[in-house]
Protein backbone atom coordinates (compact mmCIF):
# COMPACT_ATOMS: atom_id res chain seq x y z
CA UNK A 1 0.00 0.00 0.00
CA UNK A 2 1.23 3.90 -0.59
CA UNK A 3 2.33 5.20 2.76
CA UNK A 4 -0.10 8.29 2.18
CA UNK A 5 -2.78 5.20 2.39
CA UNK A 6 -1.28 5.16 6.42
CA UNK A 7 -2.59 8.92 7.24
CA UNK A 8 -3.54 7.25 10.49
CA UNK A 9 -0.16 5.81 11.24
CA UNK A 10 1.39 9.02 10.23
CA UNK A 11 -1.00 11.42 13.08
CA UNK A 12 -0.73 8.91 15.67
CA UNK A 13 3.33 8.81 15.45
CA UNK A 14 3.08 12.69 14.89
CA UNK A 15 5.40 11.97 11.70
CA UNK A 16 5.23 14.10 8.52
CA UNK A 17 5.88 11.93 5.15
CA UNK A 18 9.01 11.83 3.10
CA UNK A 19 6.81 11.92 0.02
CA UNK A 20 3.99 14.26 -0.08
CA UNK A 21 2.28 13.13 -2.99
CA UNK A 22 1.55 9.39 -4.27
CA UNK A 23 -0.04 8.05 -7.36
CA UNK A 24 -1.97 4.86 -7.07
CA UNK A 25 -1.96 2.30 -10.18
CA UNK A 26 -5.18 3.75 -11.46
CA UNK A 27 -3.65 7.33 -10.87
CA UNK A 28 -5.41 8.93 -8.48
CA UNK A 29 -3.40 11.53 -6.31
CA UNK A 30 -2.89 11.37 -3.24
CA UNK A 31 -1.57 14.63 -1.24
CA UNK A 32 -0.48 15.37 2.22
CA UNK A 33 -1.21 18.45 2.96
CA UNK A 34 -0.77 18.82 7.15
CA UNK A 35 -1.08 16.87 10.17
CA UNK A 36 -3.93 14.88 10.26
CA UNK A 37 -4.77 16.04 6.44
CA UNK A 38 -4.87 14.19 2.67
CA UNK A 39 -6.46 14.93 -0.29
CA UNK A 40 -7.61 12.35 -3.25
CA UNK A 41 -7.86 13.36 -6.28
CA UNK A 42 -8.99 11.08 -9.40
CA UNK A 43 -7.78 11.21 -12.91
CA UNK A 44 -9.32 14.34 -14.90
CA UNK A 45 -11.26 11.99 -16.85
CA UNK A 46 -12.84 10.43 -14.27
CA UNK A 47 -13.84 13.14 -12.07
CA UNK A 48 -17.36 13.30 -11.78
CA UNK A 49 -17.44 17.28 -10.19
CA UNK A 50 -18.32 16.05 -6.48
CA UNK A 51 -16.13 17.25 -3.30
CA UNK A 52 -16.26 14.92 -0.44
CA UNK A 53 -15.10 16.57 2.81
CA UNK A 54 -14.70 13.34 5.81
CA UNK A 55 -13.94 14.21 9.10
CA UNK A 56 -13.51 12.38 12.09
CA UNK A 57 -11.45 12.39 15.07
CA UNK A 58 -12.53 16.46 15.95
CA UNK A 59 -12.92 14.13 19.70
CA UNK A 60 -9.95 12.30 20.10
CA UNK A 61 -11.35 9.13 21.98
CA UNK A 62 -14.20 8.81 18.91
CA UNK A 63 -12.31 5.94 17.61
CA UNK A 64 -15.43 4.25 15.28
CA UNK A 65 -15.18 7.23 13.15
CA UNK A 66 -11.57 7.64 12.70
CA UNK A 67 -10.94 3.54 11.70
CA UNK A 68 -13.48 3.87 9.14
CA UNK A 69 -11.96 6.47 7.44
CA UNK A 70 -8.58 4.71 7.75
CA UNK A 71 -10.38 2.12 6.15
CA UNK A 72 -11.39 3.88 3.56
CA UNK A 73 -8.26 5.55 2.49
CA UNK A 74 -6.32 2.06 2.66
CA UNK A 75 -8.98 0.65 0.14
CA UNK A 76 -8.17 4.39 -1.81
CA UNK A 77 -4.01 3.38 -1.15
CA UNK A 78 -4.50 -0.07 -2.48
CA UNK A 79 -6.71 0.51 -5.74
CA UNK A 80 -9.72 -0.98 -4.13
CA UNK A 81 -11.79 1.87 -4.51
CA UNK A 82 -11.72 3.65 -7.56
CA UNK A 83 -12.74 7.76 -6.58
CA UNK A 84 -14.15 9.43 -8.56
CA UNK A 85 -14.82 12.31 -6.59
CA UNK A 86 -12.00 14.95 -4.99
CA UNK A 87 -12.06 14.00 -1.23
CA UNK A 88 -10.31 15.60 1.99
CA UNK A 89 -9.69 13.02 4.45
CA UNK A 90 -9.15 15.33 8.04
CA UNK A 91 -8.35 13.92 11.43
CA UNK A 92 -9.61 16.70 13.52
CA UNK A 93 -7.52 16.94 17.02
CA UNK A 94 -4.69 14.45 16.49
CA UNK A 95 -3.13 15.05 19.76
CA UNK A 96 -6.25 14.73 21.55
CA UNK A 97 -6.47 11.42 19.23
CA UNK A 98 -3.00 10.26 20.57
CA UNK A 99 -3.72 10.70 24.27
CA UNK A 100 -7.27 8.92 23.37
CA UNK A 101 -9.11 12.01 25.06
CA UNK A 102 -12.24 14.40 23.90
CA UNK A 103 -10.07 17.61 23.64
CA UNK A 104 -6.73 19.02 25.59
CA UNK A 105 -7.99 22.34 26.71
CA UNK A 106 -11.08 23.12 24.45
CA UNK A 107 -13.72 21.07 22.39
CA UNK A 108 -12.16 21.54 18.98
CA UNK A 109 -16.36 21.49 18.02
CA UNK A 110 -16.98 24.62 19.75
CA UNK A 111 -14.20 26.89 17.53
CA UNK A 112 -15.71 27.47 14.41
CA UNK A 113 -17.32 30.38 13.40
CA UNK A 114 -15.29 33.15 14.80
CA UNK A 115 -14.61 31.33 18.22
CA UNK A 116 -11.09 30.31 17.80
CA UNK A 117 -9.95 33.69 17.43
CA UNK A 118 -11.37 34.48 20.93
CA UNK A 119 -9.33 31.77 21.99
CA UNK A 120 -5.48 30.81 22.45
CA UNK A 121 -3.86 27.14 22.34
CA UNK A 122 -3.39 24.11 20.34
CA UNK A 123 -6.89 24.00 19.77
CA UNK A 124 -8.00 27.21 18.25
CA UNK A 125 -5.02 26.81 16.01
CA UNK A 126 -6.38 23.90 15.17
CA UNK A 127 -9.53 24.75 14.28
CA UNK A 128 -7.94 27.89 12.40
CA UNK A 129 -6.31 25.40 10.44
CA UNK A 130 -9.19 23.05 9.63
CA UNK A 131 -11.34 25.94 8.75
CA UNK A 132 -8.53 27.14 5.88
CA UNK A 133 -8.00 23.50 4.72
CA UNK A 134 -12.04 23.08 3.84
CA UNK A 135 -12.29 26.73 2.87
CA UNK A 136 -9.33 25.77 0.39
CA UNK A 137 -10.86 22.27 -0.19
CA UNK A 138 -14.17 23.82 -1.28
CA UNK A 139 -12.84 26.70 -3.14
CA UNK A 140 -13.45 25.14 -6.58
CA UNK A 141 -16.40 26.84 -8.31
CA UNK A 142 -19.35 24.53 -10.65
CA UNK A 143 -18.78 21.31 -7.89
CA UNK A 144 -21.27 19.65 -5.89
CA UNK A 145 -20.01 20.25 -2.21
CA UNK A 146 -20.61 18.13 0.61
CA UNK A 147 -19.03 17.74 4.18
CA UNK A 148 -19.78 14.55 6.56
CA UNK A 149 -18.41 15.34 10.24
CA UNK A 150 -18.33 11.67 11.85
CA UNK A 151 -18.78 11.46 16.14
CA UNK A 152 -19.71 8.75 18.33
CA UNK A 153 -21.38 9.94 21.26
CA UNK A 154 -20.60 9.84 25.02
CA UNK A 155 -23.89 7.75 26.26
CA UNK A 156 -25.88 5.00 24.93
CA UNK A 157 -29.28 6.31 22.92
CA UNK A 158 -32.46 5.13 21.92
CA UNK A 159 -31.76 6.31 17.97
CA UNK A 160 -28.18 4.58 17.87
CA UNK A 161 -27.41 6.47 14.55
CA UNK A 162 -28.59 9.80 13.96
CA UNK A 163 -27.74 13.02 11.88
CA UNK A 164 -27.51 16.95 12.98
CA UNK A 165 -28.17 19.44 9.79
CA UNK A 166 -26.69 22.65 10.26
CA UNK A 167 -28.88 25.94 9.56
CA UNK A 168 -28.59 29.27 7.76
CA UNK A 169 -31.25 31.72 7.03
CA UNK A 170 -32.65 31.79 3.72
CA UNK A 171 -31.34 27.96 3.02
CA UNK A 172 -34.02 25.57 2.60
CA UNK A 173 -32.45 21.67 4.08
CA UNK A 174 -32.52 19.04 1.10
CA UNK A 175 -34.83 15.97 1.30
CA UNK A 176 -32.35 14.74 -1.19
CA UNK A 177 -29.63 14.54 1.09
CA UNK A 178 -31.92 12.97 3.99
CA UNK A 179 -32.61 9.96 1.68
CA UNK A 180 -29.09 9.89 1.08
CA UNK A 181 -28.77 9.84 5.24
CA UNK A 182 -31.46 7.23 5.65
CA UNK A 183 -30.06 5.13 2.95
CA UNK A 184 -26.63 5.12 4.97
CA UNK A 185 -28.47 3.98 7.97
CA UNK A 186 -29.38 7.13 9.74
CA UNK A 187 -32.41 6.58 11.51
CA UNK A 188 -33.36 10.16 12.64
CA UNK A 189 -31.99 13.72 11.36
CA UNK A 190 -31.87 16.68 13.83
CA UNK A 191 -33.09 19.89 12.20
CA UNK A 192 -31.03 22.70 13.54
CA UNK A 193 -32.92 26.53 13.63
CA UNK A 194 -30.12 28.80 14.65
CA UNK A 195 -26.32 29.11 13.63
CA UNK A 196 -23.69 27.46 15.45
CA UNK A 197 -20.11 27.01 16.10
CA UNK A 198 -19.37 23.78 15.02
CA UNK A 199 -17.44 22.36 11.75
CA UNK A 200 -20.12 21.32 9.77
CA UNK A 201 -22.03 24.90 10.70
CA UNK A 202 -18.97 26.32 8.92
CA UNK A 203 -19.02 24.30 6.41
CA UNK A 204 -22.39 24.61 5.64
CA UNK A 205 -22.86 28.35 6.96
CA UNK A 206 -19.56 29.51 5.27
CA UNK A 207 -18.28 27.35 2.90
CA UNK A 208 -21.94 26.95 0.68
CA UNK A 209 -21.62 22.80 1.41
CA UNK A 210 -24.38 20.37 2.62
CA UNK A 211 -22.79 19.48 5.50
CA UNK A 212 -23.88 16.76 8.60
CA UNK A 213 -22.82 16.01 12.10
CA UNK A 214 -23.25 12.33 11.79
CA UNK A 215 -23.53 10.38 15.39
CA UNK A 216 -22.89 6.72 14.84
CA UNK A 217 -22.82 5.32 17.90
CA UNK A 218 -21.34 5.29 21.71
CA UNK A 219 -17.81 6.35 21.91
CA UNK A 220 -14.74 3.40 22.39
CA UNK A 221 -11.14 2.90 22.31
CA UNK A 222 -9.63 1.87 19.42
CA UNK A 223 -10.35 -1.53 18.36
CA UNK A 224 -13.15 -1.67 20.65
CA UNK A 225 -15.85 -1.02 18.31
CA UNK A 226 -17.11 -4.13 16.96
CA UNK A 227 -20.59 -2.88 19.11
CA UNK A 228 -20.75 0.24 16.67
CA UNK A 229 -21.79 -1.03 13.10
CA UNK A 230 -20.94 1.39 10.37
CA UNK A 231 -21.45 -0.95 7.60
CA UNK A 232 -24.50 0.94 5.70
CA UNK A 233 -22.02 3.83 6.25
CA UNK A 234 -19.57 2.56 4.39
CA UNK A 235 -21.01 0.95 1.65
CA UNK A 236 -22.78 4.60 1.00
CA UNK A 237 -19.41 6.41 1.00
CA UNK A 238 -17.71 3.67 -1.13
CA UNK A 239 -20.48 4.23 -3.93
CA UNK A 240 -20.47 8.14 -3.05
CA UNK A 241 -16.34 8.03 -3.60
CA UNK A 242 -16.52 5.52 -6.54
CA UNK A 243 -19.96 7.67 -8.52
CA UNK A 244 -21.90 4.79 -8.35
CA UNK A 245 -24.65 5.37 -5.55
CA UNK A 246 -27.94 4.31 -6.69
CA UNK A 247 -30.47 6.81 -6.40
CA UNK A 248 -33.02 7.35 -4.04
CA UNK A 249 -35.13 10.16 -2.01
CA UNK A 250 -36.89 7.66 -0.04
CA UNK A 251 -37.76 8.80 3.90
CA UNK A 252 -39.29 6.11 4.83
CA UNK A 253 -38.28 5.06 8.57
CA UNK A 254 -36.12 8.19 8.91
CA UNK A 255 -37.52 10.00 12.73
CA UNK A 256 -37.29 13.94 12.06
CA UNK A 257 -36.70 16.05 15.16
CA UNK A 258 -36.38 20.08 15.33
CA UNK A 259 -34.19 21.77 18.61
CA UNK A 260 -36.70 23.36 20.56
CA UNK A 261 -34.01 24.40 23.00
CA UNK A 262 -30.79 24.25 23.63
CA UNK A 263 -29.65 24.19 27.67
CA UNK A 264 -26.62 26.25 28.02
CA UNK A 265 -24.85 26.38 31.80
CA UNK A 266 -23.58 29.60 32.99
CA UNK A 267 -21.89 29.36 35.86
CA UNK A 268 -20.54 26.28 38.26
CA UNK A 269 -23.70 25.97 40.35
CA UNK A 270 -25.45 24.67 37.15
CA UNK A 271 -27.34 21.18 38.31
CA UNK A 272 -29.01 18.20 35.86
CA UNK A 273 -31.45 16.58 37.05
CA UNK A 274 -30.56 13.60 35.25
CA UNK A 275 -29.41 9.83 35.89
CA UNK A 276 -26.02 9.41 34.75
CA UNK A 277 -26.77 6.86 32.13
CA UNK A 278 -29.65 8.46 30.67
CA UNK A 279 -29.80 7.59 26.98
CA UNK A 280 -29.82 9.90 24.45
CA UNK A 281 -33.62 10.65 22.63
CA UNK A 282 -34.79 9.88 26.67
CA UNK A 283 -38.00 11.25 26.41
CA UNK A 284 -38.97 14.11 29.17
CA UNK A 285 -42.56 14.74 30.50
CA UNK A 286 -44.00 18.15 30.63
CA UNK A 287 -43.49 19.43 33.99
CA UNK A 288 -40.20 18.12 34.66
CA UNK A 289 -37.41 20.03 36.15
CA UNK A 290 -34.31 19.36 33.96
CA UNK A 291 -32.20 21.67 35.23
CA UNK A 292 -31.47 25.04 37.29
CA UNK A 293 -28.53 27.66 37.67
CA UNK A 294 -27.27 30.49 39.04
CA UNK A 295 -29.93 33.60 40.08
CA UNK A 296 -32.74 31.09 40.39
CA UNK A 297 -32.61 30.03 36.54
CA UNK A 298 -35.00 26.59 36.05
CA UNK A 299 -35.14 24.34 33.00
CA UNK A 300 -38.47 22.66 33.26
CA UNK A 301 -39.92 20.97 30.39
CA UNK A 302 -43.05 22.67 28.42
CA UNK A 303 -43.01 20.95 25.40
CA UNK A 304 -45.03 18.12 23.86
CA UNK A 305 -43.31 15.24 23.25
CA UNK A 306 -39.67 16.51 24.35
CA UNK A 307 -36.51 14.70 24.24
CA UNK A 308 -33.18 15.13 25.33
CA UNK A 309 -29.77 14.88 23.45
CA UNK A 310 -26.26 14.89 24.50
CA UNK A 311 -26.87 15.66 28.24
CA UNK A 312 -23.58 17.10 30.12
CA UNK A 313 -23.38 18.98 32.89
CA UNK A 314 -19.66 18.98 33.13
CA UNK A 315 -19.15 21.37 29.99
CA UNK A 316 -17.61 24.16 30.58
CA UNK A 317 -19.69 27.92 31.49
CA UNK A 318 -21.44 29.11 28.35
CA UNK A 319 -21.43 26.29 26.63
CA UNK A 320 -24.16 23.75 25.30
CA UNK A 321 -24.93 21.21 28.66
CA UNK A 322 -27.73 19.46 26.08
CA UNK A 323 -30.36 20.22 23.34
CA UNK A 324 -34.28 19.57 24.13
CA UNK A 325 -35.99 18.82 20.87
CA UNK A 326 -38.86 17.92 19.58
CA UNK A 327 -40.78 15.71 16.85
CA UNK A 328 -40.60 17.58 13.30
CA UNK A 329 -42.29 17.48 9.97
CA UNK A 330 -40.28 17.14 6.21
CA UNK A 331 -42.65 20.44 5.34
CA UNK A 332 -39.88 23.01 5.09
CA UNK A 333 -37.54 20.74 3.23
CA UNK A 334 -36.63 21.47 -0.55
O1 LIG B 1 -22.20 12.65 23.41
C1 LIG B 1 -22.12 13.87 23.48
O2 LIG B 1 -22.54 14.51 24.47
C2 LIG B 1 -21.46 14.64 22.37
C3 LIG B 1 -21.23 13.86 21.11
C4 LIG B 1 -20.65 14.84 20.10
O3 LIG B 1 -19.46 15.04 20.08
N1 LIG B 1 -21.55 15.50 19.37
C5 LIG B 1 -21.20 16.63 18.58
C6 LIG B 1 -22.41 17.19 17.91
C7 LIG B 1 -22.05 18.39 17.04
C8 LIG B 1 -23.27 19.14 16.52
O4 LIG B 1 -24.00 19.69 17.33
O5 LIG B 1 -23.42 19.18 15.29
C9 LIG B 1 -20.60 17.68 19.52
O6 LIG B 1 -21.11 17.82 20.65
O7 LIG B 1 -19.67 18.36 19.11
ZN1 LIG C 1 -17.88 14.10 18.98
Amino acid sequence: MLALGKLLELTLAGREPAQKIQLTVDGVQMRWLSEGALEVRPPEARDNGSDLLLSSGIHGNETAPIELLDRLLHGIARGEIKPRTRILFLFGNPEAMRRGERYLELDVNRLFNGRHEKNIGPEAMRAAELEQLARSFFSQPGRSRLHYDLHTAIRGSKIEQFALYPWKEGRQHSRRELARLSAAGMQAVLLQNKTSITFTAFTYEQLEAEAFTLELGKARPFGQNEGVDVSRLETRLKQMIEGNEPETDSLDGLQLFAVSREVIKHSDAFLMHLPADVENFSELEKGYLLAEDVAKTRWVIEEEGARIIFPNPKVKNGLRAGILIVPATDAGLA
